[in-house]
């Protein structure tokens, strides 16, 4: 009996023996073009035919571009799952794999520590104002010549956590234990016992209330410069803006604009809206902390991450389902 073909976008760097395992089982295959148009043209001419599975790398988009209803629509017939690596999906279209039955999952949970822990360093970062004074170390200068403003202690403040999802509830967790408290907006109300007793408000009161603002919610349509200026006109003055979800989440231009009226103090960032590409406003800013978008950049957590889509794989090609499918897809 022939082995069942899965799609390859992207390479594997960690779990090489869950790989090694899934080839046993499966026939690899891997595109030999470097960018979109190559690939659609490999794609339509039956280079992937047959294939049931593909796993893919937030990274290979550099390849396949997004996957949105063109590229879908020139993947074979056979394909049924499509196995991201990674929390986060927006560079799939799902209701384009939707239509052609293409069934979409994701690594959640595996993230949480890691990008949790990174959102905690740039509160940390953020509300201490460190960014100025690492910049003037660098430049010879100490602390930076007028001193920099004194930072802020996170013990008693307000964090805000706008999407309580996994992240969400791991930072809850450990901004607790620097003395925070903890308040949420979800699009759902979370059961008292997941929300870990965080107090429930509405978009407009975490907005005004919140000291501390994190981003922890995924990018779709519906979020998409989910904060831009009248929200930030809603917030306190010398509020402190994290984001270590997705950079569109926030509109940029606003933000740089807010930054620079003094009505954001100051800001921690890990995500931009068109990466690597990142606004000059915020690199001119020395109050905002920026990170080239690592949050899951340890070995341990990429490692988590490769080994639970390669699960998604296997599972899709040995019994015809999903470990985590996307919940847009969880009826399917
Ligand atoms: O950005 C990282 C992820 O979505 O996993």
């Amino acid at each position: 009996m022939s082995k069942p073909k899965v799609l390859l976008l992207g390479p594997i760097e960690h779990a090489h023996m869950e790989w090694s395992d899934l080839a046993s089982i499966a026939d690899v295959i891997e595109p030999t073009s470097t960018n979109r148009a190559d690939f659609i043209k490999e794609a339509q001419g039956g280079a992937f035919d047959g294939v049931v599975a593909a796993y893919r790398t937030f990274l290979s988009v550099s390849v396949t571009g997004l996957i949105d209803e063109e590229l879908v629509s020139s993947l074979p017939k056979s394909l049924k799952f499509l196995s991201h690596n990674g929390a986060g999906y927006d560079q799939i279209d799902v209701n384009a794999c939707t239509k052609h039955d293409i069934r979409v999952s994701n690594t959640p949970s595996a993230v949480d520590d890691a990008t949790a822990d990174a959102n905690m360093f740039l509160i940390l970062g953020a509300l201490r104002n460190f960014n100025s004074s690492m910049v003037a170390l660098r430049a010879g200068d100490w602390k930076g010549n007028p001193n920099p403003p004194l930072g802020h202690d996170p013990q008693g403040k307000v964090l805000g956590i706008l999407g309580m999802g996994g992240i969400g509830r791991n930072l809850k967790i450990k901004a607790e234990v620097f003395g925070m408290s903890v308040q949420y907006y979800n699009r759902t109300q979370l059961s008292e016992e997941l929300s870990g007793g965080a107090k429930y408000v509405s978009f407009d009161e975490l907005l005004a209330t919140s000291d501390v603002l994190s981003l922890n919610l995924p990018l779709n349509k519906n979020t998409r410069h989910i904060i831009s200026t009248p929200e930030f006109e809603k917030m306190k003055d010398g509020v402190v803006i994290v984001n270590t979800a997705r950079g569109a989440v926030i509109d940029e231009a606003a933000l740089v604009e807010a930054l620079n009226s003094g009505k954001v103090g100051s800001a921690g960032l890990d995500v931009y809206e068109e990466e690597p590409k990142i606004h000059p406003g915020l690199v001119a800013c020395e109050r905002a902390m920026l990170l080239p978008h690592m949050g899951t950049w340890t070995v341990e957590t990429q490692t988590k991450m490769e080994v639970w889509a390669i699960e998604n794989v296997k599972m899709a090609v040995q019994s015809g389902t999903l470990k985590s499918p996307v919940w847009e897809q969880k009826g399917m």
